[in-house]
């Protein structure tokens, strides 16, 4: 067992990392907002460039992520704590949940939940279910067995027994069921015996392994078992329901153990001693800080700690939140160089000659298809020299070679290499350099793809030292001196800076140097290195020379080494703010947006009501048509029947006196006229009045329908906003009632006293002046002609004729004027009637639109803060990067 862990291995805590995006992610793919709706005279199209679906203010799209596609492993911290409870207990209730709970925030990392008895899988889903709201992503939850449950709930992954399915069809079966997320399942395989944990670490493909059979535990204490399983081997070292003798724990985690399973109630005797045996260790990256320095450092932790919180707030959805916390989980450290470069290029020679030995070929570390972490140990012998792959697939390795005292080395698979799962790897890793050893071979110098890789590299702002590896492949030293200078060149033009650090050496040569001199078992094998012809050719000892002084705090390098260190997280913290103030930035101008399409949907009653005053105008002229054409009617009427040839009329009135007589022209105007006028007019309104109220009700439904999309986008939440306004139901009535008020039969009658009037008026007095009945009688019957002839011979007589036109006349004018009347009542009507419906839909849109006004005010205000909070911070970051670039200045 090494006497210093190394620690890099994300706590499963910590909020997962999505690095790809070929999944739904929902930070990255900007949530997918439904293409507005602007709302324009009453009628819903979709929205023009302006619309927020467009993507940010600038009009080109958000980047899809921080890094390419793809999925991750999850990470697991090692040595791990891992609770195993069965469904039985889960569901028993008795608190037990919430114990699990509190051994959660103590440290358990991984819950297994076992199917005990009853076995019905009904049962364990529940039990799933249940847990997973307890754990919610404070610890991974993993199904015994059953990969249909494992799927059904999101469960992080599975343990599957010896004789289960192999681990591939589980992952598979898994990832299918969990295509929303980036993270790989995680595939434990539980074991009894030694064989079937080689056979399960070599060829099976689990992520790590639990050794259940306590018989064969003592076997796991064997050094040359640790050393052969290369994959995690977790101990559940008893049988179900024994109790765990907790003194076994630290000699298993010293035996290499990579963690504990066990049940609650050993889990309770682990007290607090035990439990930091399980928190990450980590490693003093800086020593001989003086004081400045550790402020510094604390300052810049507190610092970062609020950066999370500021980041979370604005972006929850944010998963590369990950990559500060772990960045800053990581500030005190060692400082960690990563060798990157192209496939063949050398980066594991120049590692081996860095180390001194041979260590990346002699099978200490299997592959470079892998990120390998070299670390210090403080092993005297290569025995306890080891390498781990831990269930994210990160090798860590701990090596006794001087360099990794105060640097971790990471090696990183080659960066043109055709498995693309290999490039990610190490694009994922660049963030968390604190420099980058950038290889590259002599026969090949800066290709495309290096171009590529560096232009990557530059986002993230790092520190990039390059080795022109392979320095002997030049025949001399123009071609060398050719060689740097295209490579500087370009790099200074890549990196858009003047200070470009290339080391051309020869790494194969330096290791064959070193190998000679160690092989020569000298004591002093400095001498002899420095007098190795292959030494000196390789130029080596500059690189190391530059590195070597990297180490030493008290130079200058040594202090860039800290600025580096320092700056690292800080360069993440800037870049998700970035993310942030963009992500913001494009909600607040949707949030504008909605509220001015909101108050659009409100003033659009306006042009609605334009538009259907202007529609009411053809309604309007429809029935004063109506009543236009029975006027005209009915004054030809009166003027037919106050004709003096019509002397039935003059007869029935003037000599008869018949009042209670009704005449011909009263029925033909109540029938023929007014009634069927009134009735139809009466149809018009009513169809009026419906166009009023389904013009509005559909316009108000639109309008509802309006708000309650822009609820969520609003909201930003799946709750939706309550309006209590409801849309009008009554149609209007008050043109109907005016046109049911006017009678026929009240009309005819008053025409019919009209008439009368006049008539009686007329020839009433006729008789006075002389006329004798008998004569009229006989004459009469006969011509007008006749009658005026008649009135000739009277002069009294002829003088009431002669009132008769003037008469009419008037009589006509009053069928006019009621005519008239009615029509300007009946306009009024309708008028007033397009009023009210317009002014209840304005009332129902903005009583309605209120809410979702208010939701849009608090929104933009809510974002405005959060813009706000950034700046600040990101003005915190600022003065924290000149504090630290002042570093070297004598306070
Ligand atoms: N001529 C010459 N060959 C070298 C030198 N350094 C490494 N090589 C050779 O280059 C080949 C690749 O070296 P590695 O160190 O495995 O390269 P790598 O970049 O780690 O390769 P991957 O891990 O597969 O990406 C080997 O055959 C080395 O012997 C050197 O300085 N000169």
């Amino acid at each position: 067992m090494v006497s210093i862990p190394c620690s890099y291995s994300i706590a499963a805590r910590l909020p997962r990392i999505s690095f790809y995006g070929e999944t739904h992610l929902p930070f990255l793919f900007p949530q997918t907002r439904v293409p507005k709706r602007r709302y324009i005279s009453g009628r819903v199209t979709a929205a023009g460039p302006s619309s927020s679906s467009a993507g940010p203010l600038d009009g080109r799209p958000l980047p899809r992520t921080l890094f390419p596609g793809g999925f991750k492993r999850p990470e697991i911290s090692i040595p791990s704590l891992v609770l195993r409870v069965s469904a039985e207990e889960v569901l028993g209730g008795d608190g037990f949940c919430s114990e699990v709970d509190a051994a959660v925030s103590r440290g358990v990392g991984i819950v297994v939940l076992d199917f005990g008895e009853p076995r019905g899988g009904g049962r364990i889903y529940e039990a799933a279910c249940l847990l997973k709201t307890v754990l919610e992503d404070r610890a991974h939850l993993l199904i015994a067995e059953r990969v249909d449950v494992a799927a059904a709930v999101g469960a992080s992954g599975i343990v599957l027994s010896d004789h289960g399915i192999p681990a591939i069809v589980a992952r598979n079966m898994m990832s299918k069921s969990k295509s929303d997320t980036v993270f790989l399942p995680i595939v434990a395989r539980a074991v009894h015996n030694t064989l079937s944990a080689e056979h399960a670490a070599n060829c099976d493909g689990a992520d790590f392994l639990i050794l259940n059979n306590e018989s064969d535990n003592k076997v796991m204490l064997e050094e040359s078992f640790t050393q052969h399983v290369k994959v995690p081997i977790l101990f559940s070292p008893q049988s179900p329901g024994d109790s765990l003798s907790v003194d076994l724990v630290p000699q298993l985690l010293k035996s290499g153990a990579s963690g504990i399973v066990m049940s609650l109630d050993n889990f309770k005797l682990f007290n607090d001693d035990l439990l930091k045996m399980f928190s990450t260790n980590v490693i003093a990256g800086f020593t001989n800080l003086d004081e400045k320095e550790i402020n510094l450092l604390e300052a810049e932790s507190h610092l970062l700690q609020e950066a999370v919180a500021t980041i979370q707030k604005a972006a929850p959805m944010m998963n590369e939140i990950a990559l500060l916390v772990d960045a800053s989980s990581r500030l005190k450290e060692p400082f960690l160089m990563v060798i990157v470069g192209e496939f063949n290029s050398g980066k594991s020679t120049v590692i081996n000659a860095l180390l001194g030995r041979k260590y990346l070929k002699d099978g200490v570390v299997p592959t470079t298809n892998e990120i390998t972490l070299l670390c210090y140990s403080e092993a005297d012998s290569t025995k306890q020299e080891q390498c781990k792959r831990n269930p994210d697939g990160q090798f860590v390795c701990y090596l006794s070679a001087p360099i990794l005292k105060n640097m971790n080395l990471v090696d990183t698979p080659g960066t043109n290499v055709i498995l693309q799962r290999q490039q990610r790897l190490t694009e994922e890793f660049i963030p968390r350099a604190d420099l980058i050893l950038f290889v590259i071979s002599s026969d090949r110098p800066l290709t495309e793809s290096e171009v590529t890789f560096l232009r990557y590299v530059q986002q993230w702002k790092k520190k990039v030292v390059f080795v022109l590896n392979k320095l002997d492949l030049y025949q001399n030293a123009s071609e060398l001196e050719e060689a740097t200078g295209f490579v500087k060149e370009n790099a200074q033009k890549l990196l858009n800076t003047g200070d470009v650090r290339l080391y051309p050496v020869s790494s194969r040569s330096a290791l064959e140097a070193k190998l000679s001199a160690l092989n020569s078992n000298v004591q002093n094998n400095e001498e002899i290195l420095s007098s190795d012809p292959r030494w000196l050719t390789s130029k080596f000892y500059e690189l190391e020379q530059f590195l070597f002084s990297f180490l030493d705090g008290s130079s200058d390098t040594g202090m860039e080494r800290m600025k580096l260190k320092l700056e690292t997280p800080i360069v993440i913290a800037e870049r998700l703010i970035d993310s942030c103030e963009r992500l913001v930035k494009q909600q607040h101008g949707d949030a504008c947006r909605d509220l001015i399409s909101i108050k659009e949907v409100v003033n659009s009653v306006n042009v609605l009501a334009m538009k259907m005053e202007n529609e009411s105008l053809s309604w309007k002229k429809k029935a004063l048509s109506m009543i236009e054409t029975a006027k005209d009617q009915a004054v030809k009427l009166t003027e037919f029947t106050l004709q003096l040839s019509n002397i039935d009329l003059i007869a029935t009135y003037a000599f008869k006196r018949e009042k209670s007589a009704s005449i011909p022209a009263t029925t033909t105007l109540q029938d023929k006229i007014i009634g069927p006028s009134i009735s139809d007019i009466q149809m018009l309104l009513g169809e009026y009045s419906m166009w009023l109220h389904s013009s509005t009700a559909h316009e108000g439904e639109l309008c509802v329908q309006f708000l309650q999309r822009q609820s969520n986008e609003l909201l930003n939440s799946g709750d939706s906003i309550q309006s209590n306004a409801s849309l009008p139901e009554e149609e209007e009535e008050l043109s109907k009632n005016v046109m049911e008020k006017f009678s026929a039969n009240a009309a005819a009658k008053l025409y019919e006293q009209e008439i009368r009037e006049v008539v009686l008026g007329t020839f009433g007095g006729l008789g006075a002046a002389g006329l004798s009945a008998s004569l009229l009688t006989s004459v009469l019957p006969t011509t007008l002609e006749d009658l005026l002839a008649l009135a000739f011979c009277s002069a009294g007589g002829f003088l009431a004729i002669s009132t008769f036109p003037a008469r009419r006349k008037v009589a006509v004018e009053k069928v006019r004027r009621v005519a008239d009347g009615l029509a300007r009542e009946v306009e009024e009507a309708m008028q007033q009637d397009l009023f009210q419906s317009i002014r209840r839909l304005n009332n129902f849109v903005e009583f309605s639109s209120k809410p979702y006004q208010d939701a849009a005010r608090q929104r933009i205000s809510h974002l405005q803060e959060i813009q706000a909070d950034l700046a600040t911070f990101r003005q915190k970051l600022e003065d924290l990067k000149v504090e630290i670039q002042n570093l070297h200045l004598v306070p």
